[in-house]
Parts: C-alpha cells; sequence; structure tokens
C-alpha cells in the first residue's frame, strides 16, 4: 500500500485557555500520497492556513491542535520536539509561498541560502552545499545558475525569486511541498511557468504537493485531489474530475459556479454571496445553511461531530438519493 506522506486525522484547532469559544478548525482529514497533488480551496476564513501552520507545527501562539493528530513523513507533528519540527522543515516538508521576499533572507546570497538549509539539515559542507545550490538553481529552471547562486533576492525578478524558493524548499529531497498560493502574486504568463515546473518536480521527484489556492484552474490542471473547507470543516473531499463533473455539496457549486465546464478556464473561485461565518457566531446546524440556494428546515439541525469524516450529514443523504431536495430559491 502506498503510505502517505502526509495524514490528517481529525484535527480540531481551537484558542488555548478559551474552552467556550469554538474551534477554527474543526474535524479535518485528509491524506496525500507520494508523488500526489492535493488542492485545499475555500474561501477567505475557511481555516486553509491554520491547517497548513498546524501541519508545519507553525501555529501562532494563542491556538493549539485539540484534538486529532498529523503525521508527516511517519513522523507525529503533534508529538515533535521544537528540534524535530525543525529538521521535519526542510528535511520532511518544504513550504513555498506567496511572497518570496518575505521568506528569502535579504541579506544572502541565493545560493548560500540554499546551500544552508542542505548544510543545516543534511550536516554537508560549505564547498558541497555550494555545488548543489547550483545544481537545484539550474534544476529549477535559472539560467546561468553559478553567476545567478551569487545575486542577492532584491536583484532577481519575481518570478526567479520564486524558482530559488522552489529550490530552497526542495533543496535537501523532501517528500512533500506545501505551495501556499504559490503563484497569486506573479504575471499570468509567470504563473504558468512555475506551475509546470512544480508539475515536473513532482513527476520526476515523485514529490507530494498541497496547494492552498483560490485558483479553480491551477486545481483542474495540477491536482488530482481536492479537499474543500468550509467555515472550519471540510465539505467535500473528492478527486478533481467528480469535483468538478458533479459536486455534491451545495458550497462546492457556489464555488465552481462561475467555471466554464467545457476547457475550464483559468479562473478563481466564485464569488458566493453573504460571508464565511466568523467562528464566533456560527450558525446552528449547517454552517453554510443561511447561504445555501437549497437550504431546508433539517439543515437546522444538521449534527457535526469532530470524529465524522466530512461535514454533510445533511447533505450526503441528497447527493446519496436519500432525500430529495425542493428546488433551488
Ligand atoms: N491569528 C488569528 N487570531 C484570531 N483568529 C484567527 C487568526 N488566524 C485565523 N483566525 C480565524 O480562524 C479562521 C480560519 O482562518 P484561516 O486564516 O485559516 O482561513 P483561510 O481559509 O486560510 O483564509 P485565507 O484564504 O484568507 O488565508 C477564521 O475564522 C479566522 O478569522
Amino acid at each position: 500500500m502506498n503510505t502517505p506522506v502526509l495524514s490528517v486525522r481529525d484535527l480540531v484547532i481551537d484558542f488555548e485557555g478559551r474552552p467556550a469559544q469554538p474551534a477554527l478548525v474543526q474535524g479535518v482529514n485528509f491524506d496525500v500520497l507520494p508523488g500526489q497533488s492535493v488542492a485545499l480551496i475555500g474561501e477567505s476564513g475557511c481555516g486553509k492556513t491554520l491547517t497548513s501552520l498546524a501541519i508545519l507545527g507553525l501555529l501562532p501562539p494563542r491556538m493549539r491542535v485539540a484534538s486529532g493528530s498529523i503525521v508527516l513523513g511517519g513522523v507525529d507533528v503533534l508529538r515533535a520536539s521544537e528540534r524535530k519540527l525543525r529538521d521535519l522543515r526542510g528535511r520532511t516538508i518544504g513550504a513555498i509561498f506567496q511572497e518570496p521576499m518575505s521568506s528569502l533572507n535579504p541579506t544572502m546570497t541565493v545560493g548560500d541560502q540554499i546551500g544552508e538549509s542542505r548544510r543545516l539539515h543534511l550536516g554537508e559542507s560549505r564547498r558541497s552545499a555550494r555545488v548543489k545550490a547550483v545544481e537545484l538553481l539550474d534544476r529549477v529552471g535559472i539560467p546561468n545558475a553559478g553567476e545567478r547562486a551569487r545575486a542577492y533576492p532584491h536583484e532577481l525578478s519575481g518570478g526567479m525569486q520564486q524558482r530559488v524558493m522552489i529550490a530552497a524548499a526542495i533543496a535537501c529531497d523532501p517528500a512533500i511541498v506545501l505551495a501556499d498560493e504559490p503563484t497569486t502574486a506573479l504575471d499570468a504568463t509567470v504563473q504558468a511557468d512555475i506551475l509546470q515546473l512544480l508539475e515536473d518536480l513532482r513527476k520526476d521527484l515523485g514529490l507530494g504537493i498541497l496547494f492552498v489556492t483560490h485558483d479553480l484552474g491551477v486545481v483542474a490542471d495540477f491536482c488530482e485531489q481536492v479537499v474543500v473547507m468550509y467555515a472550519g470543516h471540510v465539505v467535500e473531499r473528492a478527486g478533481t474530475d467528480a469535483l468538478f463533473g458533479t459536486p455534491r455539496h451545495p458550497y462546492t457549486e457556489a464555488l465552481l459556479g462561475a467555471v466554464p465546464q467545457a476547457g475550464r478556464a483559468r479562473t478563481m473561485l466564485s464569488v458566493v454571496p453573504g460571508r464565511v461565518p466568523p467562528s464566533g457566531s456560527l450558525p446552528e446546524g449547517c454552517r453554510f445553511r443561511p447561504r445555501c440556494g437549497y437550504a431546508l428546515e433539517p439543515c437546522r439541525h444538521a449534527q457535526h461531530g469532530n470524529t465524522s469524516d466530512v461535514h454533510f450529514t445533511f447533505c450526503d443523504r441528497v447527493a446519496d438519493g436519500d432525500l430529495v431536495l425542493g428546488s433551488k430559491s
């Protein structure tokens, strides 16, 4: 059996010392297999970032993982020491964020930054790390890599900076890369090149990739599995073709609303009327109910257990043909 490189189970994230306050993320479940690309989608405030930060062991100070498990490359992230977490970040998981300049050190050459990761995590010598850094820059498509290795980040274009970030992320041969809106800040043509690079690395290195994205084109073109989050819950998890072809949850359907089915043009999530409820004022029953065009009385009483796999009890029964919905209002 293919062992997941990342396994998230029944993840609950809440505020430390505030038991009365509802969890920010509740009952999130998904896996990333070696060489698999998985997308985490949902509107702003649905819990994607907190889930990603928990995976990296980097939740903000007042927050904690209240229950559940995160296993990264066979290591239990929630029981790992700070030292072990630092080792995991780099050796097992690489991270790429939207703004490369906020992650790159402006005072170090890009070659030294990439090399430093190998020296730190793999104990490589300065000379060998330098050679490897040039190889990596070449691998991510930076021309004249030997020369560019001596450049500082601000001397490179946004696209080149993002390539440097990718080289740094894969410097220690991680099993998985977390790519949080990796192309949002880039021009459209550069976006396509960076996404293609990630796809090539996935195939060539057998890298798992967890994309956090608002871009449905990225999902359609580059991801095999999709996890849809709404108000801290996973509402749907499916293969990409199934999700685009027959979305089961009304929230997924609403998000995909603007996507032409044929050709799947590169497009962002559809604008769904209304707002994601903040964790302090969640509606009773299904959290999507106030915005849902299909909502019926039973949706007020939909129960969400922490351990249920996907949070759409009522809609699940609808999708299974168990219940018939009235027409969409
Ligand atoms: N530092 C924080 N302090 C208080 N609440 C927070 C904090 N960070 C996130 N939250 C709350 O946690 C919930 C999930 O937020 P999160 O940032 O994970 O959403 P997201 O889906 O990643 O949004 P985005 O796409 O904008 O990054 C939201 O209700 C948000 O208001």
